[in-house]
């Protein structure tokens, strides 16, 4: 039986020194220790090591780049990620698409640094071919939905399944999450329900009034 994952992204939704992103991990730390379920955070590259070091949950970086130590400018580095405290990373988010190619060295470069893997989909198609790259988890976001507040798991679940069951089929060691539009307890217990091992979600709890108490509701019908 797999595990459940929640992996809360918060994209560059909290403006300021970064104590925002701290808060935000504190409330899935609570969380997470409350209900058994694992919540880890991506928060802004510059903020990892902040909430790494202050917060004791899993910390994913949101992207990073293939590149070594040497002549790069400009890059996020995996070592400088790793070094930060992030124990994982997103590849290929909706929101920072990257090449077949590209992926595939991220995965690798994140890989051999230690680093577990999640790359983004947009459909069953990307997941099947995400998942013959062997990263750790594929999470599937149709991106129109993202940011919606119209949950995947309801609005179009044939993508989770049809998903869940392709990755299944190229490499049953990769497990799938789902996201865009989920926020409530009855969107995770769908997306579970679905075949998928977690959710990958950002404005549901980010942009609440009160954090916490959507995390409580996110975890409430597991
Ligand atoms: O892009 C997402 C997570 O990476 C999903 O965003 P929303 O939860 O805001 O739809």
């Amino acid at each position: 039986m797999s595990s459940t994952l929640i992996v809360l992204n918060l994209k560059t939704y909290l403006e300021g020194t970064g104590e925002g992103a701290v808060k935000v991990a504190q409330a899935c730390k609570e969380v997470a220790d409350n209900s058994g379920i694992e919540i880890g955070v991506a928060p802004q590259f510059c903020d990892i090591y902040r909430v790494a070091s202050q917060v004791d949950l899993p910390v994913y970086s949101q992207s990073l780049d293939p590149v070594g130590a040497g002549s790069f400018t400009g890059h996020a580095f995996v070592q400088s990620i790793k070094d930060a405290g992030a124990v994982g990373t997103l590849i290929n988010h909706s929101e920072c698409r990257l090449t077949l190619a590209n992926i595939d060295a991220s995965i690798t470069t994140a890989r051999d640094a230690g680093l577990k893997t999640v790359v983004c989909t947009n459909n069953v198609a990307t997941s099947a071919a995400a998942a013959a790259l062997g990263p750790d988890y594929v999470a599937v976001e149709p991106p129109e939905l993202i940011g919606s507040g119209i949950p995947v798991s309801k609005a179009d679940p044939g993508v989770v399944t049809g998903s869940v069951d392709a990755v299944k089929r190229i490499n049953p060691a990769v497990q799938v999450l789902c996201g865009a539009g989920i926020s409530k307890g009855e969107d995770l217990a769908a997306a579970l329900e679905l075949g998928s091992v977690g959710v990958l979600l950002a404005s549901g709890i980010v942009k609440a009034a009160d954090p916490k108490a959507a995390l409580d509701d996110l975890v409430s019908k597991v």
